[in-house]
């Protein structure tokens, strides 16, 4: 019996992949560059086991057992063993899978990457595979395969139909920018109505801004985002992502018929970055909304307590009891001029649900207790 467990990131995109060009093989139609977080605070953690005991392979998600006729774990499955050294003993054992995200599954906080990264570190591991192994995390869901590397990461679109040469890539290492933390506001952590594969076929099929974004926004807009992270420019990294952010958004409108992901409180969180940008007189502050309703905030460690402070301050927690999750700052009232800047713009308590504060973090890694037990049954049943 052969048994390895990993913990795996989720990553948010300061440019967005929206598009495929090849559904099965999960290519895009644009590079893409994000954030690794850390997981201390949101993270799948995967156990897979192999036993020559086993009579049928086995999957539990979250506690529930799933179909494993999936075609996207069919499809990383296939690629690891097509990777594997036909030597390799364990490679005709069935297998027990058993993962568990601590954070909301399928509401837009980029579980499939952590699931599918997580999933495809474990295999890689199991079955001995070297080299980049992002490429096969691709094909379980595309933004997996840039949580495949902490740091910053870039997924390269690559042209081959074959797809080797998309892959994702480190552009700097956590330890580059270790002031970037990140504020992910859940206002609604539900299943979410139309899941981004769906969304983005669609744009595909119907947006013509979704074209133009890709051949002439996209590839400027790489280029001015590596240079930001290399310079650490916040001020030019925050302008980058938040138009980016916009006009995904603006695609998903402009898709027939429109995909709506950002509600009432979205627009708000993004209309009070703006004015506590504008108080600021620079871009202190940067927001990034992925398929759904909630907003991801990027800012320096200087200044969070303050933009904390604006955020309690605007939309007030229904309980104070666990509102503010993961890193925790000293909680300080809002300044008087800020006060009077956002007075009116006060929300009802309880608009927002909480708020989990983390920073960059690192790749999958090893860990060492496991979800299963002897028997490949899970431990939680
Ligand atoms: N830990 C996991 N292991 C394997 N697969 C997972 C895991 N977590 C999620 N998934 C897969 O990802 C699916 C959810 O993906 P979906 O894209 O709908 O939501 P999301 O990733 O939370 O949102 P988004 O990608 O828009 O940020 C689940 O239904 C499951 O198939
Ligand atoms: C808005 C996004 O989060 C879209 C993520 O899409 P997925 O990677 O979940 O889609 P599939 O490849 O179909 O599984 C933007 C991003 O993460 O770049």
């Amino acid at each position: 019996m052969k048994t390895v467990t990993m913990v795996a990131p989720v990553n948010i995109a300061v440019i967005k992949y929206w598009g495929k060009r090849d559904e099965e093989l999960i290519l895009p139609i644009n590079d893409s560059i994000s954030g690794t977080l850390s997981t201390d605070f949101m993270c799948a953690k995967t156990t897979i086991q192999a036993s020559p005991q086993f009579k049928e392979n086995k999957f539990w998600l979250n506690g529930k057992e799933q179909n494993f006729d999936s075609p996207r774990l069919d499809s990383c499955l296939k690629e690891v063993k097509r990777r594997a050294s036909p030597s390799c003993p364990i490679l005709n054992w069935k297998i027990a899978i058993c993962s568990e995200n601590n954070f909301p599954t399928a509401a837009g906080l980029a579980s499939s990457a952590a699931g599918y990264a997580c999933l495809v570190a474990a295999l890689a591991k199991l079955y001995k595979i070297e080299g980049d192994i992002s490429s096969i995390a691709r094909r379980g869901s595309g933004s997996a395969c840039r949580s495949i590397y902490g740091g910053w990461v870039q997924w390269i679109k690559g042209d081959r139909p074959t797809g080797e040469d998309s892959i994702a890539i480190q552009l700097a290492p956590v330890a580059h920018w270790p002031e970037m933390r990140v504020l992910i506001l859940v206002v609604n952590d539900e299943r979410k109505k139309y899941s981004s594969t769906s969304g983005m076929k669609k744009s595909v099929e119907t947006s013509d801004l979704l074209k133009y974004r890709a051949s002439e926004c996209v590839p400027k807009r790489v280029e001015a985002m590596k240079e930001a992270i290399f310079r650490k420019d916040f001020e030019s990294f925050a302008k980058i992502t938040m138009e980016d952010s916009n006009q995904f958004h603006a695609i998903c409108l402009d898709t027939f018929p429109p995909c709506v992901y950002m509600n009432d409180t979205s627009h708000s969180i993004s209309d009070v970055v703006h004015t506590y940008n504008e108080c600021k007189s620079s871009n202190r502050v940067a927001y990034t909304f992925d398929a759904g309703p909630n907003a991801c905030i990027y800012l320096l460690e200087s200044e969070t307590e303050e933009f904390l402070s604006v955020i309690n301050y605007v939309f007030p927690p229904s309980s104070n009891t666990g509102y503010l999750k993961g890193l925790q700052v000293r909680q300080k009232p809002i300044n008087k001029e800020l006060e009077m800047m956002f007075q009116e713009k006060k929300h009802r308590p309880g608009a927002l649900k909480y708020i989990i504060h983390t920073k960059i973090g690192d790749g999958p890694r090893m860990v060492e207790d496991s979800l299963l037990n002897d028997a490949g049954l899970p431990k939680n049943l």
